[in-house]
């Protein structure tokens, strides 16, 4: 007798690839309705030319990844939030207010951060460069 065929295995990476393409998606969908994450595209790509025309050592250059990394995180996470809010409390509500404000209070302690370590990092470079042109 013929033995029943072998069913084929799961194959897992097809949800892996479906689920990277849902996470692609929220990130266009957070860019097209978001002024304040297409400021910050915008900021991260400056900063990074800004990066490779000075040269930036390797470790500089982890230190500037992390730090534009935590602003998106935080914005796409304050994103996610207020449209939840959004969806959940239309209606004025105290506990909404306070979740937006946090989320938002989220975003500027990373972003404030942020602007500090490219200050440090980006700064010292910059002015070398500057005083090399004017002397
Ligand atoms: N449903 C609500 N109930 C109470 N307060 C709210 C509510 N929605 C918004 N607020 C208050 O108004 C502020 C601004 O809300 P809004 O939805 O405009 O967020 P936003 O931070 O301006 O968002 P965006 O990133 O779209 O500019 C909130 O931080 C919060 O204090």
């Amino acid at each position: 007798m013929a033995e029943p065929p072998v069913p084929r295995p799961p194959r897992p990476w097809r949800r892996e690839v479906a689920s990277f393409g849902y996470a692609l998606k929220g990130i266009r969908t957070a860019l097209a309705s978001e002024p304040h994450l297409r400021f910050h595209a915008v900021a991260a790509v400056l900063v990074v030319t800004l990066g490779l025309w000075l040269r930036l050592p390797r470790h500089d250059w982890a230190l500037l990844l992390l730090a534009i990394g935590a602003v998106w995180t935080a914005e796409l996470i304050n994103t996610a939030l207020e449209t939840l809010v959004n969806l959940v409390s239309p209606e004025y509500h105290p506990l909404a207010g306070r979740t937006k404000d946090v989320a938002a209070g989220a975003v500027l302690v990373a972003a404030l951060v942020a602007g500090v370590v490219g200050l440090l990092i980006l700064g010292p470079p910059l002015w070398a460069r500057l005083q090399l042109w004017l002397t």
